[in-house]
């Protein structure tokens, strides 16, 4: 029989005291499970994050981190261990945590359309965990919505450590920048991105990095799109010229997120590090609010709502960067989309796992790139228009499914520009980044089309 993966085990596997249930998620380094105590199963559930690499030095630190942190919004540490098996009975550590129960930050926003006041209260709590992990001279480094839980009465958890670091912690990874994701990087990240790209000292992440993140993640929450990048190159050399690109507030995006939310979004977005304050302090700031609040507060974020394209673009005169930006985006997507999607099918997915035929979909979206790169103005619809924030929300990106989609090639993936996530395979379009619209789907900070199988098959798989 062959031996199982660490990512294939089954209900029933033993790891050291810990029987496994079920998995529940697969994220680049490690599988998560759902598991009890053996003999004890009435006891509360846990995950079990077991990795996939073997001695993957990662499972250590997230585990002394978490280990380090007592905050009631950070899943409680309870065990670590080693299961030694797959088909060359390697070690595989993994880290056992408090079971939390709830929902993606963003999908939260889509299904529970909160007001203000409860953007707020999340957005309050995520900043106390980051304090206390910020106390304990730890860091988070990948702050996002995607590792963000919401519970049913609206109790958020920072999730996934595993990128996170502590002083004194030993480096893992070369390059110039930790890992994280790349629309939450903060400007001095970027830049140090940008001047050190020949090599050189790796950058040196902060707590202020951290807070910066949840800022990102905030403004994405209430408007449905990303901030434009803290440090857009093409921006400067264009402001030099007379334009740039500009960051709309929250508020002027969507009109029923309050002043006071929006005024500590911004806060949290400062370019400068120093003046987005520590996280401990966002949180008091922000708990200030929401007890203090008017009745603008407490409408719900979406419905009759402003409504937007991502950025504020003041017209520039024209330059060479934007122009080879378009370009850089173009052919890599034309040639990679192009091939997969026109010649492979001709038809598009459908998020619902169905089809749609559409023969010119690689011609769009492929043209689309460009044609968001020369987007002018921004166009603030009034109330009237009735505009759902729900649409922009969908707009963003479609978020990467846990499975296979329906008639999608699984895994293993070749050639080798074809990229396996959570068993499908998938093709990067170009360095298209988010938002990447309603046709193609995000993951770590990238834009990512699905390679469609070559027979259409009739199994009815979800997501
Ligand atoms: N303590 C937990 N309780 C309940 N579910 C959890 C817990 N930890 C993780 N999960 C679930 O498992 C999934 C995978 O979690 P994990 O922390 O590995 O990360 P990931 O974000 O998918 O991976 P990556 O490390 O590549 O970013 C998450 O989407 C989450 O829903």
């Amino acid at each position: 029989m062959e031996a199982a993966s660490p990512d294939g085990l089954g209900p029933g596997t033993l790891l050291g005291a810990w029987k496994l249930e079920g998995r529940v998620g697969r994220g680049t380094y490690g599988a998560v499970y759902r598991a009890a105590l053996e003999g004890k199963e009435e006891a509360p559930k846990v995950a079990l994050k077991l990795a996939v690499h073997p001695r993957d030095e990662r499972f250590e630190r997230e585990a002394e981190l978490l280990s380090r942190i007592r905050h009631p919004r950070v899943p409680k540490l309870v065990g670590r261990g080693v299961w030694e098996g797959g088909p060359w009975n390697l070690p595989y550590p993994y880290v056992v945590m408090e079971w939390v129960e709830g929902m993606g930050l963003y999908e939260w926003g889509r299904q529970r359309n909160p007001s203000s006041r409860q953007v707020v209260q999340v957005l309050a709590q995520l900043a106390q965990a980051l304090g206390a992990t910020h106390g304990v001279k730890g860091l988070h480094r990948d702050v996002k919505g995607d590792n963000v839980l919401v519970g049913p009465v609206g109790e958020a958890w920072l999730m996934d450590f595993g990128c996170g670091s502590y002083e004194g912690a030993r480096p893992l990874t070369e390059g110039p920048l930790a890992p994280g994701t790349r629309p939450y990087r903060s400007p001095q990240a970027l830049r140090h991105l940008w001047e050190q790209r020949k090599g050189g000292k790796a950058y040196e992440a902060r707590a202020a990095d951290d807070v910066y993140a949840l800022g990102v993640t905030a403004y994405r929450l209430v408007t449905g799109q990303y901030p434009p990048p803290g440090t857009d190159l093409e921006a400067k050399q264009a402001k030099r010229q007379g334009g740039g690109v500009m960051r709309a507030p929250a508020h002027a995006l969507n009109r029923r997120v309050s002043r006071e939310l929006s005024a500590l979004i911004e806060r949290m977005l400062e370019d400068a590090p120093e003046k987005r304050g520590g996280a401990r302090e966002l949180g008091q700031a922000l708990e200030r609010v929401a007890q203090r609040g008017g009745a603008e507060e407490d409408l719900p974020l979406q419905g009759g709502v402003a409504h937007s394209a991502p950025t504020v673009r003041v017209p520039v005169r024209s330059t060479g960067a934007p122009r080879w930006r378009g370009l850089a985006l173009v052919v890599p997507a034309g040639v990679v989309v192009l091939a997969y999607l026109l010649v492979a099918v001709s038809a598009r997915y459908i998020p619902d796992g169905s089809w749609k035929l559409q023969p010119d979909a690689g011609l769009e979206d492929a043209g689309r790139v460009g044609l968001a790169d020369a987007a002018v103005e921004t166009a603030i619809a009034s109330r009237a228009d009735n505009v759902e924030l729900g649409e922009s929300w969908q707009a963003v990106s479609l978020d990467m499914p846990k499975g296979p989609l329906k008639g999608q090639k699984r895994a293993p993936c070749r050639p080798k520009w074809e990229v396996e996530v959570s068993k499908a395979c998938w093709v990067q379009v170009g360095t298209a980044s988010p938002p990447c619209g309603n046709d193609w789907y995000e993951w770590k900070g990238f834009c990512y089309v699905p390679v469609i199988a070559p027979e259409r098959p009739n199994t009815s798989d979800g997501q």
